[in-house]
């Protein structure tokens, strides 16, 4: 079975802030060495200065589609980049976004060579941003976010629909809601994913590096 790649989201839960924030990204760097498998982590935006330097890719959870000059309050993509992160996740389901803007987002982070991961809640959603050709398009039933029970599971239908909505090759499909075991992302790979996106399962674990663990103990 292929590797899979996955995006573990810190979101603003206070398990993942400071220094248990940073204990969950070396936790991750280290898997990341040992399986050779993509860890991609995504903390919050004011703490991602904080994650630069530990030779494991750091994403932001949010960008805004703008240059620099005068936004108050925004997310400046070349600021993410001075930080070290590389790439953003766009139109997460807490933070959506217009379709306009989506399209920005991705074309500035193209642009920049940074890597750009869009959220998508149904396959109508997957068709209509695939078309802007992100890096990864991601598929997350709101309904299903942090229940603890995994999409590729309880909705293996969407997952697969929505590998079928992209025809450009170029732009690879994740899947996430409820994912915390390994079994969850091996269904997810067999969906026809090249991965996941998640976050309670791990960061609000009991044991958090455990639960990490778990996750790639697949086969
Ligand atoms: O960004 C992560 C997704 O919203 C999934 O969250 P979850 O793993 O807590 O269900």
């Amino acid at each position: 079975m292929k590797k899979p790649i996955i995006i573990l989201n810190y979101k603003t839960y206070t398990e993942s802030l400071g220094d248990k924030g940073r204990e969950l990204t070396w936790a991750a760097r280290d898997l990341m060495r040992e399986t050779g498998i993509r860890i991609i982590v995504c903390p919050q935006t004011p703490e991602l200065h904080h994650h630069k330097g530990y030779d494991i890719e750091v994403f932001a959870q949010h960008v805004d589609p703008i240059e620099p000059g005068s936004h108050t309050g925004h997310v400046l993509p070349q600021t993410l980049q001075a930080c070290g992160v590389t790439g953003s996740l766009i139109n997460h389901s807490e933070d959506r976004m217009p379709a306009e803007k989506i399209k920005q987002c991705v074309e500035i982070l193209r642009k920049l060579g940074m890597t750009s991961i869009v959220c998508a809640e149904s396959i109508e959603k997957v068709k209509e941003v695939s078309a802007f050709k992100p890096d990864f398009v991601a598929i997350e039933p709101p309904e299903l976010i942090g229940s603890g029970i995994p999409v590729s599971k309880a909705d293996p239908d969407i997952v697969t629909k929505s590998v079928e909505a992209v025809t450009d090759p170029n732009v690879k499909v994740l899947c996430g809601a409820g994912i915390s075991k390994g079994e969850d992302v091996k269904a997810a790979l067999e969906l026809g994913t090249v991965g996941v996106l998640l976050a309670s399962g791990v960061v609000k674990a009991k044991d958090p590096k455990a639960a990490l663990k778990d996750l790639v103990t697949f086969t």
